[in-house]
């Protein structure tokens, strides 16, 4: 399933927040969304997701969710969002309990998920137990679990450690080389962005605009830490967002 944002326009009342977005998200692949603080691009997940409507413009979902496909679009958040009281296995049964998948069937597609996100011998560990590094592959394989046509990441990895984030990041992207997986991945941090975007969105400051759709040709696998290429197109990314986040940033102080 693709998603389209057909000329999508909102206003908070007398805030403009962004202006005539058009956007492809094709299936199979990860779009990454950067720009300045409060330039929209929670907003823009929130209207993705269905969770609100904008005041213009349309968001279309183009062909059909994948098989077996329990929630066509699907949040991870970056407090992960576990249930304390629940083990990891607790924690994915539970998203499928909501849709009445127990037994058998429940425990294949547990098994699953847990194998993809290497957490197997984890399955029983309560939150507490677990780093935020853990935590944050639980919230993943719980997203897996429902089989989404697209996740829907809002800084998945903002709250973790530098050496945690890049942990995650080759996770990520082992997970998506052994099954392609559909995502619109909101982030502050450029390196995030090159290293797992085929695209990336720069969003000007509020009201945000597209400023430029980078396209990034290297295939996710090939991609790794402190690679030129990708600083190169990092510093591309930060020449064209530096002003307005200068100016985002004095906005917000004055407001
Ligand atoms: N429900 C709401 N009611 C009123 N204003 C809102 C609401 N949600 C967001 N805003 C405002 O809309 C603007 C965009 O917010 P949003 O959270 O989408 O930006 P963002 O780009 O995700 O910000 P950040 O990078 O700081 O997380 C901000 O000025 C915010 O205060």
């Amino acid at each position: 399933m693709d998603i389209r944002l057909q000329s999508v326009s909102h206003s908070y009342g007398e805030t403009e927040v962004m202006r005539d977005i058009t956007l492809d998200i094709p299936s199979g692949k990860i779009v990454c969304i950067v720009g300045p603080s409060g330039c929209g691009k929670s907003t823009l997940l929130r209207f993705i997701g269905g969770l609100e409507k904008p005041d213009q413009g349309d968001i279309l979902q183009m062909g059909e969710p994948p098989r077996n496909c329990l929630n066509p679009l699907t949040y991870i958040f970056q407090d992960f969002a576990l249930l304390p009281w629940r083990t990891v296995w607790g924690n994915i049964s539970l998203v499928l309990e909501d849709h009445d998948i127990r037994g058998t069937r429940a425990k294949t597609i547990i098994q699953d998920v847990l194998t993809r996100t290497k957490l197997s011998d984890f399955a029983h560990a309560l939150p507490k137990q677990l780093s935020g590094g853990m935590k944050q592959r639980v919230a993943i394989a719980r997203a897996l679990a429902v089989n989404p046509a697209v996740m829907l990441m809002d800084e998945p990895l903002s709250a973790l450690d530098s050496q945690t984030r890049e942990l995650l990041m080759d996770d990520l992207i082992a997970l998506w080389t052994r099954t392609p997986f559909t995502a619109v991945y909101v982030t502050h941090n450029l390196a995030e962005a090159v290293r797992l975007g085929h695209s990336i969105v720069v969003l000007s400051r509020r009201p945000g605009q597209i400023r430029e759709i980078v396209t990034i040709d290297k295939p996710l696998a090939d991609r790794s830490y402190a690679d030129a290429d990708l600083e190169a197109q990092q510093k591309h990314l930060w020449d064209l967002m530096r002003d307005e986040a200068r100016a985002a940033d004095a906005e917000l102080i004055n407001v």
